[in-house]
């Protein structure tokens, strides 16, 4: 299949995709908006701030201009963070023709609305266009240097899904398609906030057994949440749901992660933020995770106690003792 394919956001996770685009043959440009650092990657193959050591494959090109991007691309991937989803895509709007569509591989919701990603793209482009998200356990570097992954692309026009993931799938890449956005996205952006929680469980060393609980309670509530917003459970028990959630909340290439590592240390967000250096989903989605929880009447009390850790209203010894000291109930994964 010939492609050209534009990927909007040169951080790590929009560069590691850039690269498997173009390993697989697609004609891939990958935009920036910082002309510098653009530039910089062109001339030394690989993107040395976001993901040092994986090479950029002769299909790959970097570039500033993105109306030269977006022209000479049938379909667009954007992999910018959440928060600058809405204002990416009213830039991208005068440029795009008719037929082009775009996947989104942000995970988290928008800020202060909390509207999922294909809410945001519905907002700005009507159904004028076929979109979808792409989601599941997949940490950058990982892909960026030929390790085995595997993704969930949704879109409600499966065949955009399935042929969006065909342009991935091949050389250790599993790409599988899904109808489910709602049940794909929610599990993008709230296993961010619970991957905080278990680094603030692992920080204040509560061991493997907290950390289980945390996880397999935190897939209950994300579960509860998903499906009372239309998602399907079995969605929440595949690659974004469980797979997503088990990755983030294990491995310390996470930076939700780190940044309850760091909170158990009694660092501020601001100070983890500054440590970490790159986007971390999960405070800006806390809240917003909360907000749906209250709008359609679930209980998500992980997700509450880590928002409470993230605003300053609870320390990390006093959000564990919240969820520890709760009254005892028979076990409900999802009702
Ligand atoms: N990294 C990973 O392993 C994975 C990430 N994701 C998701 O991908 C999305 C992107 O994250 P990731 O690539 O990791 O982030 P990074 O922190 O690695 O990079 C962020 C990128 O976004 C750009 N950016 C930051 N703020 C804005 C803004 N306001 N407007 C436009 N561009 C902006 C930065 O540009 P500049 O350098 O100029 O500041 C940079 O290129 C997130 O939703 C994340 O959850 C999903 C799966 C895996
Ligand atoms: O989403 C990811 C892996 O699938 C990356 O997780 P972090 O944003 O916590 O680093």
């Amino acid at each position: 299949m010939t492609n050209a394919t534009a990927v909007i956001g040169a951080g790590s996770f929009g560069t590691s995709l850039a690269i498997q685009l173009a390993r697989r043959g697609s004609t891939t440009l990958l935009w920036g908006r910082n002309a510098d650092k653009l530039a910089a990657m062109q001339e030394a193959r690989e993107n040395a701030q976001y993901l040092p050591g994986c090479h950029f494959p002769v299909k790959l090109a970097a570039t500033a201009d993105l109306p030269g991007a977006v022209d000479a691309a049938d379909d667009l991937l954007i992999a910018t963070p959440s928060h600058a989803l809405r204002a990416t895509l009213e830039q991208l709007k005068p440029m795009l023709r008719e037929g082009q569509g775009l996947i989104a591989a942000c995970k988290g919701l928008e800020p202060n609305t909390g509207k999922l990603v294909h809410e945001v793209i519905e907002d700005v482009y009507g159904s004028s266009r076929p979109f979808g998200v792409l989601s599941g356990p997949t940490f950058a570097k990982e892909l960026g240097i030929g390790l085995p992954t595997a993704v969930t692309i949704a879109s409600a026009d499966e065949a955009y899904a399935e042929n969006f993931a065909r342009l991935l799938h091949g050389d250790g890449f599993r790409a599988y398609w899904s109808e489910d956005l709602v049940g794909v996205e929610i599990g993008g952006a709230a296993k961010n906030v619970m991957a905080i929680g278990v680094g603030i469980a692992d920080g204040l060393s509560l061991g493997a057994n907290t950390r289980a609980a945390l996880i397999t309670r935190g897939l209950a509530e994300i579960m509860r949440l998903a499906i009372a917003m239309g998602g399907k459970a079995e969605t929440l028990m595949g690659l974004a749901g469980m797979g997503d959630l088990v990755l983030t909340c294990t491995d310390n290439q996470s930076r939700n992660r780190r940044m309850g590592l760091l909170l158990a240390q009694n660092r501020s967000v601001d100070e983890a933020i500054a440590e970490i250096q790159q986007v971390v989903e999960g405070v800006k989605a806390a809240p917003e995770v909360l907000r749906l929880a209250q709008r359609y009447e679930v209980d998500m009390p992980i997700t509450a106690a880590v928002h409470g850790v993230l605003i300053g209203r609870l320390s990390a010894v006093e959000a564990v003792n919240l969820l520890a000291t709760r009254p005892a109930r028979a076990e409900v994964v999802a009702d």
